[in-house]
């Protein structure tokens, strides 16, 4: 009953590739309904997490997933995650392709660096810090 799980949150990666054990826990909020799904444990498969860069370079066609992972209370639980991320030099931004197309960007241009120091600067549970990078 001491354990504690992963406040819900925004992954800043571009992608997160994920590698949970046999305890799961994982929950995901469903974009479209807004409600709170469970991950089903699949053995031996990893899940792949949309972040906020990637959300960001295609104009929110791929929408970062919001997600926690809630305690089991008796078990120990050992997970694996793999963060893809831009170099920290780098400014994150639609991509020029997408922008091509006449779409209208939605995101500012920011240094990949500037991004990730307010995500680690926040608390979980604030708010979604993908707003502060939009025009
Ligand atoms: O432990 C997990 O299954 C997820 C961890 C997570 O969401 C994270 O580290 O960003
Ligand atoms: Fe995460």
């Amino acid at each position: 009953e001491r354990s504690i799980g992963v406040g819900r949150h925004f992954d800043v990666s571009t992608i997160t590739l994920l590698l949970q054990d046999y305890i799961g826990g994982l929950d995901v909020k469903k974009y479209e309904t807004n409600v709170w799904i469970h991950i089903p444990l699949v053995k031996g498969a990893l899940v792949i997490n949309i972040g906020d860069t990637l959300q960001i370079m295609r104009n929110d066609k791929y929408k970062s997933v919001e997600h926690c992972v809630i305690a089991n209370g008796s078990n120990n639980r050992v997970s694996v995650p793999i963060f893809l991320h831009p170099n920290t030099t780098r400014v994150i931004g639609p991509l020029k392709k997408v922008l091509r197309n006449r779409e209208k960007p939605i995101y500012k241009q920011i240094l990949y660096a500037d991004y990730t120091s307010i995500f680690f600067n926040k608390g979980h549970d604030e708010k979604d810090i993908i707003e502060l990078a939009m025009i």
